[in-house]
């Protein structure tokens, strides 16, 4: 397969479009885009085109593929002036228009095309939501299995306790034999047929990934856009759900666009490419892009290694910080994890992998105390009154930093434990007033909303989270009482906000992309050296693209040095930049003195399925790196 090779346009690619021919008949046409620019609604006339000259002309029977890299959602816009949330100028001449293979059919272009996105998140508004919900009991209103959810015209309507019990319900609509053959097909194909009759609310990140395509095809659109369809799939599923696709789109039922990352494999079966940088785009066929671009075989191979440090060549392995030992996660009869046992300690960097459903989020969850059962993992038996010995262990519990989860208030678990997973991603509060600031500042104490004077936090728990030694304060640990430990306090976390703005925002990005050195000596001073730093911090955090958005949460994570940094799937949906930037940053702790980077204090556990996309490896990081595995509810250390 062939992946993707970072890059460096030279010369603007516009110049370099490939006119394709268009000897088609108009019916041919899937996608018709003749040399037009592409405006948000409103724009004034003098508007900065979101594309500019945008030639894009797919026809019956191409199989096509969208590129973003860029880091401002460049993919997702070129998706959404296909779904007319643009304004085309000057928009594609009748009687073809958008979609010629619809219009001139007579069929109606916005009911038959649609979007199963997976960069985008999935609720709206700007209050936290608490996605631990999922853990727990379900509630009755999330009882809809995955199978009535696909079929929701089949679900009987409730009965009130008023309504006469010998009415006869109105009868349901039934399945037709066509549609129930071609669902079981494609439930087979996708491998969720053991999901079925799960709530929908229970099923895994990629289950659930898997689900929203497996509905999205079942409503028979002609054209289906799929915005990073393999982000959060397991390597065994990849494959299967990519030669569904291509199937699919071979009988046109439906036609298939992909969006993907640079980074991510292209599929042998694409054929066509478009490419998108900036407002410069190339589409074309598949080898005829790829040269003109200079892209070829490579990819993440084709990435610098991380220069030794010569610094700090002895890795440092501290105390125990997580305890986990046999512990069990079970729904009625289904057992999750089954008699699981795992010891972090400080300095630790871990991946933490296993197929899509193993239950890496369910331990996760244990682990930052949001699952109810991380309650019920420490048993002490009945203290015998003869004898005035502490209560025995029996074989299973479960310690975070040295106690259960019981006796630990969840306001220190959440500044001394800090995660970003797809979950969090998509419950943080987007409220416009938060800059990319605030959202940083929330994570001194895991907050959702701002908090202090200066936006990094009141310090609530800060004395408690001082017990557990967080990372890189010098003098302040351990001395934060009173107004002058607050000040000193503060004045290290105005300093941090910089110092990871710095160190992975645009400033970052840009030096990434001219291909210089990432790592750069964070500033010690209070304010930032750079003004574009500057600006990025006051922006509204609602209106940044998705890919900066998951950058500044990542920023969040990491901006508190707490104990454990639990980093669940964080790359998807961020550019290949970002990425580089991130994994250099997470790779240079010993790398840059003082600051930047995780530190041997901290452990770091990272989910993904992408191995590519681990900071650390076993031959550059022996003795701290390791692999942790999940499977059928058992785990263990990978050597
Ligand atoms: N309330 C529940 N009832 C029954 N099963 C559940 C419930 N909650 C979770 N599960 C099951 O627990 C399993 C583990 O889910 P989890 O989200 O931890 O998997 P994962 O390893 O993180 O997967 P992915 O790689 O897809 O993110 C899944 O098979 C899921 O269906």
């Amino acid at each position: 397969m062939h992946r993707w090779h970072s890059y460096k346009c030279k010369t603007p690619l516009i110049s370099t479009f490939r006119k394709l021919s268009t000897n088609a008949s108009s019916e041919e046409l899937v996608v018709n885009i003749p040399k037009v620019d592409v405006y948000r609604f409103g724009d004034g006339k003098h508007a900065q085109p979101l594309f500019r000259d945008l030639n894009w002309t797919v026809k019956e029977g191409e199989s096509w593929a969208v590129i973003g890299s860029g880091g401002g959602g460049e993919k997702t816009a070129l998706f959404n002036t296909l779904l007319g949330r643009y304004r085309i100028a000057p928009y594609p001449p009748p009687p073809g228009g958008l979609f010629p293979f619809l219009t001139l059919a007579g069929l109606d272009p916005y009911s038959e095309v649609s979007i199963v996105s997976f960069g985008h998140r999935q609720q709206a508004g700007g209050a936290f939501y608490d996605y631990s919900a999922r853990y727990g009991a379900v509630h009755e209103e999330d009882r809809l299995t995955l199978r009535q959810s696909m079929f929701p015209e089949t679900i009987p309507p409730l009965r009130m306790p008023y309504e006469d019990t010998n009415d006869t319900p109105e009868p349901v609509p039934a399945i037709s034999v066509e549609e129930s053959t071609r669902f079981n097909e494609l439930v087979a194909q996708m491998g969720l047929g053991q999901f079925l009759d799960l709530p929908l609310i229970a099923l895994s990140n990629g289950q659930t990934r898997r689900a929203r395509i497996l509905k999205a095809v079942l409503k028979k659109p002609k054209l289906l856009l799929l915005d990073e369809p393999l982000t959060g799939l397991d390597v065994k599923t990849r494959p299967l759900l990519l030669s569904t696709l291509h199937g699919l789109h071979v009988k046109k039922e439906p036609r298939v666009i992909i969006g993907l990352r640079g980074q991510d494999a292209l599929p042998d079966w694409v054929d066509h490419v478009v490419y998108v940088k900036g407002t410069m785009v190339t589409a074309g066929e598949r080898e005829s892009v790829l040269r003109e671009l200079e892209l070829g075989l490579g990819g993440w191979a084709g990435q610098p290694k991380k220069t030794k440090s010569t610094a700090n060549p002895t890795p440092k392995i501290g105390q125990i910080l997580i305890d986990l030992k046999n512990v069990k996660v079970q729904y009625s009869d289904r057992k999750v994890l089954d008699q699981l046992s795992w010891q972090i300690r400080q300095g630790e960097r871990w991946h933490l992998v296993g197929e899509n459903g193993s239950g890496k989020t369910t331990l996760l969850s244990l682990i930052t105390g949001d699952h109810p059962q991380s309650y019920t993992q420490t048993r002490y038996p009945p203290q015998d009154s003869s004898s005035s010995d502490s209560p025995r262990e029996t074989s299973s519990h479960l310690q975070l930093f040295s106690q259960p989860r019981s006796r630990l208030p969840t306001t220190l678990l959440r500044s001394a434990i800090a995660i970003l997973s797809p979950e969090l991603f998509d419950a943080f509060p987007r409220r416009s007033n938060m800059t990319v600031w605030d959202v940083i500042g929330t994570g001194f104490d895991g907050d959702f909303v701002p908090k202090g004077k200066k936006s990094v936090g009141s310090g609530i728990g800060m004395q408690v989270s001082s017990s557990l030694s967080r990372e890189g304060r010098g003098g302040c640990e351990g001395s934060m009482e009173g107004q002058d430990g607050w000040n000193e306090e503060e004045s290290w976390r105005m300093a941090r906000v910089w110092e990871v703005l710095e160190a992975l925002g645009p400033e970052a990005w840009k030096r990434a992309n001219a291909s210089e050195s990432i790592i750069t000596t964070p500033s010690p001073a209070s304010s930032p050296s750079s003004s574009l730093t500057h600006q990025f911090a006051q922006t509204s955090f609602p209106s940044l693209p998705l890919p900066q958005q998951r950058i500044v949460l990542l920023m969040r994570a990491l901006v508190g040095r707490p104990p454990l940094i639990l980093l669940d799937e964080v790359w998807s949906g961020m550019d290949e930049t970002m990425v580089r930037v991130a994994r250099e940053y997470l790779q240079g702790d010993h790398l840059v003195a003082g600051g930047a980077g995780v530190g041997p204090g901290q452990a770091v556990v990272v989910i993904t399925h992408w191995e590519e996309e681990v900071p650390w490896n076993r031959d550059e990081d022996a003795g701290v790196f390791r692999k942790f595995r999940l499977s059928g509810g058992k785990g263990w250390v990978e050597e």
